[in-house]
C-alpha cells in the first residue's frame, strides 16, 4: 500500500488535527488551532513532547504543551497580549509552499500558512504570511521551519518564539547544557541582568530564564531515562528555559511541572526587522539520543 503523507481529522472538541507518519511508525500530530504540534511520537510510541493533564482545546484559550508558536511578540515584552496572537489563530494547510532551500531532508512533513485578517490588523496593522513546515527526519527527528514574510507596504519588526514542552522523567533529575558563562535576564526578576557561571542548569525552585546570544545547540540531560534531547536552532538568537515548579497555572496540573522541560527557541533581544517583500527563516530542529552511565559503561554526549 502507498504510504500516505498524512492524515486530516478530528482531535479534541472537534479542533482539526493533522497526523503524520513515517514509514516506520514515528509520528507527529498538528492542530490547525495555534499551527500547534501536539505530539511528537518515536517508533516505540512514546511521546518526546508534553501535555498538560488539564490542557483546555477551546479557542481562544491556547493549548498548553507540545510546542506553541509565540509570534509577532515573545511574552510581555511588548503592547500586544502575551506571546502574540498566532497560537490562537486556525492556520490552513499550505497545499503549495514554495521550495525550501537547504532544508535538511525528511522522511515525512506537512506546511502550514496563517496570513494576517482584518480583525488581526486591527491590533497589530502590519500583513504577514507565516509558513510553517513540520517535518520528520532520518532519524525520527523533528524539524519546525519558519518563515515569515512581510506582505506590506511598510517595514516592520517582531520578536519570536517556539515553545516547546519537552516530556522528561521527573524535572529534578534533568541538566540543561550549553549555556554556560552567558548573560541571561531573569524574567522572574522584572529581566535584570545576570550571568550563568554553572556548568549546567539544575531545577529546584521557579525558574524562568532568557540566555542572550546563546550557541545553536542545547542539550537536556534526562539522567533518570537515559537520553539526552538535543535542541538545534538557527536564526533565533536567543533562548528561554522555563519550568513554572509552584506557580500556580490553571490549566496545568498540580504534579504536571515534574513532567516537563521548556527550551525555547527565541529571538527577543535584537527584534527582527522585515522590509516589504522580505522575508525571515528560523529552524528548529529536535533528536532524542541515549546517554549517560549504565554499569558498564558510558555513552558521551552528542
Ligand atoms: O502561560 P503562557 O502565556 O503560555 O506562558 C508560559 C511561559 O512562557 C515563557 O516560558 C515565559 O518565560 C514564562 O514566564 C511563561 O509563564
Amino acid at each position: 500500500t502507498r504510504h500516505r503523507p498524512f492524515q486530516r481529522t478530528k482531535g479534541i472538541n472537534g479542533l482539526e488535527k493533522i497526523i503524520v507518519r513515517d514509514p516506520r511508525g514515528r509520528s507527529f500530530e498538528v492542530y490547525l488551532y495555534g499551527g500547534q504540534v501536539t505530539s511528537w511520537k518515536n517508533e516505540k510510541g512514546e511521546d518526546l513532547l508534553f501535555m498538560s493533564t488539564k490542557a483546555i482545546f477551546e479557542p481562544p484559550t491556547p493549548i498548553r504543551g507540545g510546542i506553541p508558536v509565540l509570534f509577532p511578540q515573545y511574552a510581555n515584552t511588548g503592547p500586544l497580549p502575551s506571546h502574540g496572537f498566532v497560537r490562537q489563530r486556525f492556520w490552513k494547510i499550505d497545499a503549495n509552499p514554495p521550495p525550501l532551500s537547504s532544508h535538511p531532508s525528511s522522511t515525512a512533513h506537512i506546511d502550514l500558512i496563517l496570513k494576517s485578517s482584518e480583525a488581526d490588523l486591527k491590533i497589530w496593522p502590519h500583513k504577514f504570511v507565516y509558513r510553517l513546515r513540520v517535518a520528520l527526519g532520518h532519524g525520527g527527528d523533528l524539524t519546525l521551519t519558519s518563515r515569515i514574510r512581510n506582505s506590506d507596504v511598510k517595514l516592520f519588526n517582531f520578536t519570536f518564539g517556539l515553545h516547546p514542552y519537552f516530556s522528561v522523567s521527573d524535572i529534578s533529575q534533568i541538566q540543561v547544557e550549553g549555556l554556560q558563562n552567558l548573560d541571561y535576564l531573569d524574567q522572574l526578576k522584572n529581566r535584570t541582568r545576570f550571568t550563568d557561571h554553572g556548568k549546567f542548569i539544575t531545577f529546584n525552585s521557579q525558574l524562568a530564564r532568557l540566555y542572550l546570544r546563546t550557541p545553536n545547540k542545547i542539550r537536556i540531560m534526562d539522567h533518570k531515562k537515559k537520553k539526552t534531547i538535543v535542541v538545534r536552532k538557527e536564526g533565533q538568537a536567543d533562548a528561554v528555559v522555563w519550568n513554572s515548579w509552584d506557580k500556580k497555572v490553571v490549566d496545568l496540573g498540580v504534579e504536571d511541572y515534574r513532567r516537563f522541560v521548556a527550551v525555547e527557541p527565541v529571538e527577543v533581544e535584537k527584534p527582527i526587522i522585515l522590509k516589504p517583500g522580505q522575508e525571515w527563516k528560523a529552524i528548529f530542529q529536535v533528536s532524542v539520543v541515549p546517554s549517560g552511565c549504565s554499569r558498564k559503561s558510558c555513552i558521551p554526549h552528542t
